[in-house]
């Protein structure tokens, strides 16, 4: 069986789509995997503000297009940046075990209080201004090198990144910032941060029944459902990270709680988001 992988062309992505093929071939004996690396408008635009344009599917959606074209397989995507909804015709047949989740503050060493805080993520935003509430946020964009290089050279103090883009790049350190991880309790992860999503062709998910971790998509099944429940884009300052046994939940209205989890909650997610949500004081 022969699998096309589409891939962004960033090295995380393209990082990102080497565990799969590896995992594809480990998992089902004689598989080949191509890749097929795909230009997203989130690629290309880099000018863009991502809190100005929105980004829904910014980098996801050429990618999507390449299934329905027929062009490629499996598409691979951070599911932090996967929308949702599916195009008509597409599924996300499951994830890759997922990495570590954590958000990670990067500081300029010498800095302990940030005055600038590089980083256009409502959710990081508001989760962080909590331990610096004297900070103003500007934005920085780029892969993961590019912003731990624009910190060094000071365009802002500090920014967030998730640890599981820099583990997975090999990076646990970098010259001129001091990396200090940050707990649940400080900042609560985005939905699926720390997971890899393969989606394909409706139909097609049996293929990849092997490939794919049943406790990964647990936990972020759920954590899409409170995502689709509140209609939340990234434009929101939302995030959901459940663990085996807890739910770590963040809300502008609410700030940061952490709930129980029982293995029946993960049976029946949206049940569980509109249960949850509904005891938090969010209404319809
Ligand atoms: N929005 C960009 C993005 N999408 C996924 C990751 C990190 C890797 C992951 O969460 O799987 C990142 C970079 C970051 O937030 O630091």
């Amino acid at each position: 069986m022969k699998f096309i992988l589409a891939t962004r062309k960033s090295p995380l992505a393209l990082t990102q789509t080497e565990m799969v093929a590896a995992r594809i071939k480990a998992a089902i004996p004689g598989a080949e995997c191509e890749l097929l690396k795909v230009v997203t408008t989130g690629d290309q635009r880099v000018e863009w503000s991502l809190a100005k344009q929105g980004g829904k599917g910014l980098f996801t959606a050429e990618l999507e297009q390449a299934l329905l074209r027929g062009e490629a397989d499996v598409a691979v995507h951070s599911c932090k940046d996967l929308p949702g909804d599916n195009p008509p015709g597409l599924v996300v047949a499951g994830f890759l075990p997922r990495e570590v989740t954590h958000d990670v503050l990067v500081l300029r060493e010498g800095v302990s209080v940030p005055a600038t805080i590089g980083t256009s993520s409502p959710r990081r935003q508001q989760q962080i201004a909590k331990l610096f509430p004297q900070a103003t946020f500007t934005e920085i964009r780029g892969n993961v090198d590019t912003r731990l290089k624009k910190i060094a050279a000071g365009d802002a103090d500090a920014t967030i990144l998730a640890a599981a883009g820099m583990k997975r790049l090999g990076i646990t350190g970098w010259p001129g910032v001091v990396l200090r991880p940050l707990s649940f309790a400080e900042s609560v992860p985005a939905v699926g941060q720390g997971a890899i999503a393969l989606q394909c062709r409706a139909g097609d998910e049996g293929k990849l029944a092997a490939v794919v971790d049943a406790p990964t998509a647990r936990a972020v099944v759920l954590e899409r459902a409170f995502q689709a429940s509140l209609g939340a884009g990234c434009q929101i300052a939302f995030a959901a990270h459940a663990t085996r046994d807890t739910l770590h939940f963040f809300h502008e209205k609410t700030g940061i709680r952490t709930l129980p989890l029982r293995d029946a909650d993960f049976a029946a997610p949206s049940a569980t988001a509109g249960r949850i949500l509904q005891e938090l004081g969010f209404h319809g």
